[in-house]
């Protein structure tokens, strides 16, 4: 039996690595989707898609081992129509028998397909949800115990706690502007 689970991962963390090892039981086959794969660099959305497949790819090899679990991990960009999202899931992945999530959008589109899905508890949310982790690696507080090793190799290596630094720096000034005004009149005015 083959299962999909489709997560932002930015980053992939212990919650979601605690969910893979699950699900291993359940399937002898997993492809995990990297959604919104087109989204890099923001404070939402820091890491590509080719960062976050190299932490998965390398972080379940841990399964591959132990449950002789096979896993794909497949690229899935966004579409701006809901209603025709699992037929872009199902032409970009290999076919699959269950749909894991717990994204009550992602749910209810897989199971109006037909699709059957599993959802599962959540695994110390308090401490294994990405936006919090993503503001730990900003504020410089302890993170690296709440991914697996290797996605802390990855992001040492993409240098991406400076990245993500800079680019929610930039959120943050152009939240502002967006709500305040650039301030470019004055500026304009200024150069008379
Ligand atoms: N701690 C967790 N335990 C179990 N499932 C989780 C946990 N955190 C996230 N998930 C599930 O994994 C899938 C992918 O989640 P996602 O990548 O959005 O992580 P997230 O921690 O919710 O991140 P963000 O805060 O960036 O939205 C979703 O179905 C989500 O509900
Ligand atoms: N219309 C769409 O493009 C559509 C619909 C539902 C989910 N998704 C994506 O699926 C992923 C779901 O992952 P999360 O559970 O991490 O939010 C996200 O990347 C989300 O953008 C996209």
């Amino acid at each position: 039996m083959r299962g999909f689970y489709i997560g932002r991962f930015q980053p992939y963390h212990n919650g979601h690595h605690t969910m893979v090892s699950t699900i291993a039981e359940e399937v002898d086959e997993l492809v995990l989707g990297i959604g919104s794969a087109g989204d890099s660099h923001s404070a939402h959305d820091p890491f590509t898609a080719g960062e976050r497949i190299m932490m998965i790819t390398k972080a379940v090899r841990e399964y591959e081992r132990e449950d002789d679990l096979v896993t794909y991990v497949v690229p899935i960009e966004d579409l701006n129509r809901n209603s025709v999202w699992v037929s872009h899931v199902q032409s970009m992945s290999p076919s699959f028998d269950v749909a894991y999530s717990n994204n009550p959008l992602v749910v209810q589109l897989f199971e109006e397909a037909g699709i059957e899905v599993r959802q599962s508890s959540m695994f110390e949310r308090d401490r294994l949800e990405g936006s919090d982790i993503r503001q730990r690696m900003i504020d410089g507080e302890t993170w690296r115990d709440r991914v697996p090793d290797a996605v802390v190799e990855t992001i040492e290596e993409i240098n991406g706690i400076q990245r993500l630094r800079t680019v929610a720096e930039d959120d943050v000034v152009e939240r502002w502007e967006a709500k305040n005004g650039s301030g470019g009149e004055s500026v304009h005015r200024d150069d008379h």
